[in-house]
């Protein structure tokens, strides 16, 4: 993995219809790390063709900033799947997010197609991982290809084909969670977690953002506006986490040559200080981020 891909912040990925111009233009003023523009659930059929040519052409304006900017196109099985990948290669999105990807097959099947419609090298492959048997082959997904960067759950497609319910703490999706995780970090990928549907529920959207930050997800995936601001917080480390990790640092260096020191009464070792260092490239990356935006 890239250093750019283990430290690009993804705290905060707002999906949008990309039928929805007053969105793809509010998109522009809003604090997020990374945009889906979408093709797929959130597009009515008839609109698809339309909505197709807007998520190019915002792709292709260079008018989002620092900001990540990605085209979710149909699923591989439906009629709109083909166009929309040929346009979404040619307009060069920082990466595409393909639904439902299932198997590592379909992963080599994506990147060739990416290739012979002259996607540039930029472009990026975005996999969502939402099927019960995608779960099961989370591993040889996610290292089927150096050009698929990043998994996204599809934590509503998953509860529908697991006939589970969305209930507080998530407790149904944690094994399909976790798999997704351990197979992201086996293969050195990064790892969005799914949306939290109740857009005026702010109170559950900050917990289970809590549940996510904690189980070593990356970022969330986003429905409205009025979730990037909690997002960005959750998936930041907070200023306790940079304080210590400088202070882990410190009495390391303090420590010159020993194999283990104590911090606060807490024991440290080489891996607290690995784990300390990341906390402060990723700080530094936000504080980066957050520069250019101003
Ligand atoms: C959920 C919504 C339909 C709510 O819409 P609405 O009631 O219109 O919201 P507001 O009136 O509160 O909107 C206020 C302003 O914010 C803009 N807005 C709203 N949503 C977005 C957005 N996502 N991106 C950018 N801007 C947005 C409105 O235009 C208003 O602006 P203004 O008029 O100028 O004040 C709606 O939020 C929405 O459509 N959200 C996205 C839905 C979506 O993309 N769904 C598909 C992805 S989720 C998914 O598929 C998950 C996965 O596959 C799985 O399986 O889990
Ligand atoms: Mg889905």
């Amino acid at each position: 993995m890239t250093d750019k891909n283990a430290f690009r912040p993804r705290r905060s990925v707002l999906y949008m219809p990309s039928s929805n111009e007053r969105a793809l233009e509010k998109a522009k003023s809003l604090a997020v790390d990374g945009l889906i523009l979408d093709l797929e659930d959130a597009v009515a059929p008839d609109a698809k063709p339309s909505a197709r040519d807007n998520a190019c052409a915002a792709a292709r304006s260079g008018e989002y900033g620092r900001r990540e900017v990605t085209i979710r196109v149909n699923g591989m099985d439906t009629e709109w799947h083909a166009d929309d990948l040929a346009a979404a290669s040619e307009a060069g999105p920082d990466a595409i997010v393909v639904p439902k990807v299932s198997s590592a097959d379909a992963v080599r099947e994506l990147v060739a197609a990416l290739e012979k419609h002259g996607a540039p090298e930029h472009t990026k492959l975005w996999a969502m991982i939402e099927t019960p048997h995608a779960m099961l082959h989370a591993q040889e997904i996610a290292g089927a290809s150096d050009r698929l960067t990043v998994l996204v759950m599809g934590t509503n497609d998953l509860a529908k084909e697991l006939y589970a319910e969305h209930v507080p703490g998530r407790q149904p999706l944690l094994t399909g969670l976790g798999l997704a995780l351990l197979a992201a970090r086996a293969e050195g990928k990064a790892i969005i977690d799914g949306v939290y549907n109740d857009v005026k529920d702010t109170e559950g959207f900050l917990a289970e953002c809590q549940q996510g930050r904690e189980m070593g997800f990356d970022g969330k995936t986003l429905i409205h506006p009025g979730q990037v601001e909690g997002a960005n917080r959750a998936f930041a480390p907070s200023d306790k986490a940079v304080e210590d990790a400088r202070g882990i640092l410190q009495a390391w260096e303090d420590g010159r040559g020993s194999g283990v020191v104590t911090y606060n009464g807490r024991m440290i070792e080489n891996l607290h200080v690995e784990s300390a260092q990341r906390v402060l490239t990723m700080h530094e990356a936000i504080q980066e981020l957050e520069a250019d935006a101003s």
